[in-house]
């Protein structure tokens, strides 16, 4: 097994983001604490949303000296209202450059297991909650260009067993990521999907889960594990003026996971 802890050569300047703010959903833990933390050493204003207060103070304690700043909003991204006022105040105090949808997540369940209100809960929290944040983010993203990232899953152009609902919900992301691009290009706005393959964080961190790892990682072609630090260069890189033309793109930081063998072909569970 090879799970990584690969951390990036910084790509970008250490300044690069001074005078912007952000908005990172999930980011008190794994991937997104992440990002925010990348940002905040990038010089960015960021503030995190995620239900867990405790969580997101640890977040903001880790980045106390850093450049930039770590404010958060504990809230439930499904709650509209509460995510529509708290999307406001973080525009209001400090723009919005940059949305990161990240707040994400599903249970392992081959179809025949789901029902519609686990189906439907999986589709609230991963495609509909993002809709509602984009388009909530929307004058602040404009009056600053901005862009925004959606954190995706590797693979979800070919499928993936046992996540039918979440690959539903992603490739339902991936063309709401298409139409705004085109929708908002001429407010100068760029969004993206980003798919990680498989990423060592509490979220994948249950029993079952510990149990596939190996399987995962023999399922990469490069043989790792993708790092939270990829995700978060990445993130950042495509905030950045180096992203500048990139928009309506799904970018796959996997080791070829997608390609093949991939993690698709992991066993979802049985019919029985
Ligand atoms: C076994 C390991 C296989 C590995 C395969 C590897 C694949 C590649 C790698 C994929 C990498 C992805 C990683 C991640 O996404 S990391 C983040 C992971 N963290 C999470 O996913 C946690 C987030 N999950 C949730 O927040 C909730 O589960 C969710 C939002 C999805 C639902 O929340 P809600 O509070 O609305 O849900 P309820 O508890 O009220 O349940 C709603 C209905 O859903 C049904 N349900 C729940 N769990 C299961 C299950 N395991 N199987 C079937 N059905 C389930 C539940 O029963 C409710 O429905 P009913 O009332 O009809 O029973
Ligand atoms: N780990 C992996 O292998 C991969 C993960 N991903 C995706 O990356 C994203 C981050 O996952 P990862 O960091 O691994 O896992 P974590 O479980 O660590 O992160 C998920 C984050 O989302 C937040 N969150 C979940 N539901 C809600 C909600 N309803 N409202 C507000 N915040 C919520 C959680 O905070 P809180 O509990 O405090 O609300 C948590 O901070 C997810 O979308 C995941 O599906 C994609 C590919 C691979």
């Amino acid at each position: 097994m090879s799970v990584s802890d690969f951390t990036p050569q910084p790509v970008l300047r250490d300044d690069i983001f001074n005078g912007q703010g952000a908005v990172v959903s999930g980011a008190g833990s794994g991937i997104g604490r992440a990002i925010a933390l990348r940002l905040c050493a990038l010089g960015m204003a960021v503030t995190g949303f995620g239900r867990r207060e405790d969580a997101l103070k640890e977040t903001a304690d880790l980045a106390a000296d850093m450049p930039g700043s770590f404010d958060f909003e504990a809230l439930n991204v499904r709650d509209t209202e509460a995510l529509d006022a708290a999307m406001a105040r973080s525009g209001d105090r400090h723009g919005i450059n940059l949305l990161v949808n990240n707040a994400g997540g599903q249970f392992f369940a081959p179809a025949t297991k789901i029902s519609r209100k686990g189906w439907d809960s999986v589709l609230d929290l991963n495609l509909s909650a993002v809709f509602s944040a984009t388009k909530s983010a929307y004058p602040y993203l404009k009056a600053a260009q901005g862009a925004v990232v959606n954190i995706s899953l590797s693979g979800i152009d070919r499928g993936s067993m046992g996540l039918a609902h979440s690959v539903a919900a992603r490739a339902g992301v991936l063309g709401l990521t298409r139409t705004l691009a085109l929708e908002w290009a001429g407010d100068g706005i760029r969004l993206n999907c980003l798919g990680p393959g498989t990423v060592v964080t509490a979220g994948l961190s249950d029993e079952a889960a510990r149990q596939m790892l190996d399987s995962l990682v023999a399922a990469t072609p490069m043989g790792r594990t993708t790092s939270v630090e990829e995700v978060a260069e990445l993130t950042a890189f495509l905030a950045s003026p180096a992203g500048a033309l990139m928009t309506g793109q799904l970018i796959q930081i996997d080791g070829a996971a997608h390609l093949g063998p991939g993690l698709h072909m992991i066993d979802g569970g049985s019919n029985e």
